[in-house]
């Protein structure tokens, strides 16, 4: 299967059809799977003391109340239990807003910050800091002490200083005291344009060069990651982030969303990349998968068969698919040697890696981890999602295909990231696979805990007809023959890209 852009979950490259499986057991039953991870038990309705002694990944906000319920706290806690992590919160103020605007601000005594981050911190076992508004310089230097009491194993600051309508929640003074004291103790920062601008003194940033000396001036004040977030450069179609490790600018592509509601999605970038860093991700991953989240995923797998077929190899095809648009690529190989697999697999990595693209291995769990891989895509017939993340690590991502709400639930039980569901329509890609229609996708995503990536037959002509579903936790499409068995394979991502970008937020 190839890879188009996808999101949380991840594509594949060409899949054939054929169905060799990976024999783990010669037995026909399977035996009873061990009991899922704790961290993974119920995580929305986890209980503080369960967060206190259980080993769970575990986000400390700081950060407004947002009335509204879009941005700040709000949106924090949604997006962390939505990739399993635990969220605590710190309140720094509590804001009286709605989609119009911000109409007040009733900020928190610093003492009473400091008493709230005392008790949280002193408490329980905080993995990662994640900070949003922070009105005062009292309340920023009150942070840092707490931070230098207390360290985590990462902070992730997000400098907001103006909401998405206008309105300044962090006073000006604040910039020199962000960017002295706590810049310095930040493992990522993640501004806007526009707060990158302000962090500067005010320097213009129109281009994604502009971009990348702001990362480069902001990493000087001593973060280890910047993330400059380019969704605001109105004047580009693209929405390009840069993100700088201090070594390499790697520039995450995403195409724009034509929507006015971005309100919160700051916020929950954020939220994200601290859930993942949580879960034991790298920095760069826990980035990409943040940025999936927020938009919608396109996944690609490729298929040897069909590249064949054209004329090119796996490489070119996976190349051809990230210049289209594709977010995640899955690399499926039902026909090839392991030998052959594993180079097409580390030929794929280097491609994907220095776009910032993460990539799937369909079936094979010792191909993932011999190319270093960014996570598996297994079936009802493969290895369990549990046995894959016991291989993998906990910053891998592990999609599991699911027909049922039963086995939704079990993917979500093992500590998947998210659930392929399908076929949605008849496919030949796929031997003897039953299709699921419209009814059967929708009874999966009401049920998934998970993110569900659609898949089976979707092309250019009904893809926007899936999307258009609204299912909730449909996230993208896993696509396979509607790019791969195409003379181009860019024109058929980007066909297929806008229609989902424009399907997806409407
Ligand atoms: C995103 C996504 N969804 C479903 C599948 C199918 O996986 P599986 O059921 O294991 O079938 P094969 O791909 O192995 O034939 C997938 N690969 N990706
Ligand atoms: C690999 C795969 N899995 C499916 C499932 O239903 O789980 S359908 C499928 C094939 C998808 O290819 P195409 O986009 O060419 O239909
Ligand atoms: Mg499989």
């Amino acid at each position: 299967m190839a890879a188009a852009p996808q999101q949380s979950v991840h594509p594949s490259l060409p899949s054939s059809t054929s169905t060799l499986r990976l024999l783990i057991s010669s037995s026909p039953r399977r035996p009873p799977p061990p009991p899922p991870r704790a961290r993974r038990y119920n995580r929305l309705a986890a209980s503080a003391s369960a967060a206190r002694e259980m080993p769970w990944p575990h986000v400390l906000t700081v950060a407004g109340s947002d009335s509204g319920g879009g941005a700040g706290i709000q949106a924090d806690i949604k997006a962390c239990a939505a990739l399993g992590a635990y969220c605590s919160s710190v309140v720094t103020a509590v804001t009286a807003q709605n989609t119009a605007g911000v109409q007040g601000i009733h900020v928190v005594p610093e003492e009473f910050i400091r008493e709230q981050l005392n008790s949280v911190l002193s408490d329980m076992s905080v993995d990662v800091v994640k900070t949003g508004m922070l009105p005062s310089i009292g309340v920023v230097r009150v942070l840092c002490e707490s931070l230098k009491k207390f360290p985590v194993k990462a902070l992730v600051v997000d400098p907001v200083m103006v909401s998405t309508s206008g309105d300044i929640l962090s006073e000006s003074s604040t910039l020199s005291v962000y960017r002295d004291e706590l810049f310095a103790m930040a493992d990522i920062v993640t501004p806007n344009v526009k707060e990158a601008s302000r962090l500067l003194g005010g320097v213009s940033l129109r281009t994604v060069s502009d971009m990348r000396n702001a990362a480069e001036s902001i990493y000087k004040f001593g973060p280890k990651h910047v993330l400059v977030k380019g969704g605001d450069m109105l004047e580009s179609s693209d929405a390009t982030d840069v993100f700088f490790d201090g070594k390499e600018f790697i520039e995450l592509h995403a195409h724009r969303i034509k929507t006015h509601n971005t309100h919160g999605t700051g916020c929950t970038l954020a939220s994200c990349i601290a859930s993942e860093l949580a879960k034991g991700a790298t920095m760069l991953h826990a980035v990409q998968v943040a940025k999936n989240f927020v938009e919608s995923a396109l996944h690609h797998m490729t298929d040897s068969g069909m590249n064949k077929k054209w004329g090119r190899s796996i490489k070119e095809a996976v190349q051809a698919a990230i210049e289209g648009g594709a977010t995640i690529v899955q690399l499926r190989e039902k026909d090839s040697e392991t030998r052959e697999f594993l180079e097409a697999a580390k030929a794929c990595m280097e491609i994907c890696k220095s776009s910032g693209v993460p990539l799937l291995i369909n079936d094979r769990v010792d191909i993932a981890l011999a190319c270093n891989a960014d996570g598996v895509h297994v079936g009802q017939s493969d290895m369990s999602a549990h046995e894959v993340r016991e291989l993998l690590g906990p910053g891998k991502i592990i999609g599991v295909s699911c027909k049922t709400p039963a086995q939704a639930q079990q993917a979500w039980n093992d500590g998947a990231d998210y659930i392929g569901c399908g076929g949605v329509f008849p496919t030949s890609t796929k031997a003897n696979n039953p299709t699921l229609g419209f009814d059967g996708l929708k009874t999966v995503c009401l049920a998934s805990k998970l993110p569900v990536v659609a898949i089976g037959g979707i092309n250019a002509s009904n893809a926007g007809s899936v999307m258009e579903l609204g299912l909730p936790n449909l996230k993208g499409v896993a696509v396979v023959s509607a790019l791969f068995d195409r003379p181009s394979v860019v024109a058929e991502t980007r066909n297929m890209k806008s229609i989902l970008t424009n399907t997806s937020r409407t």
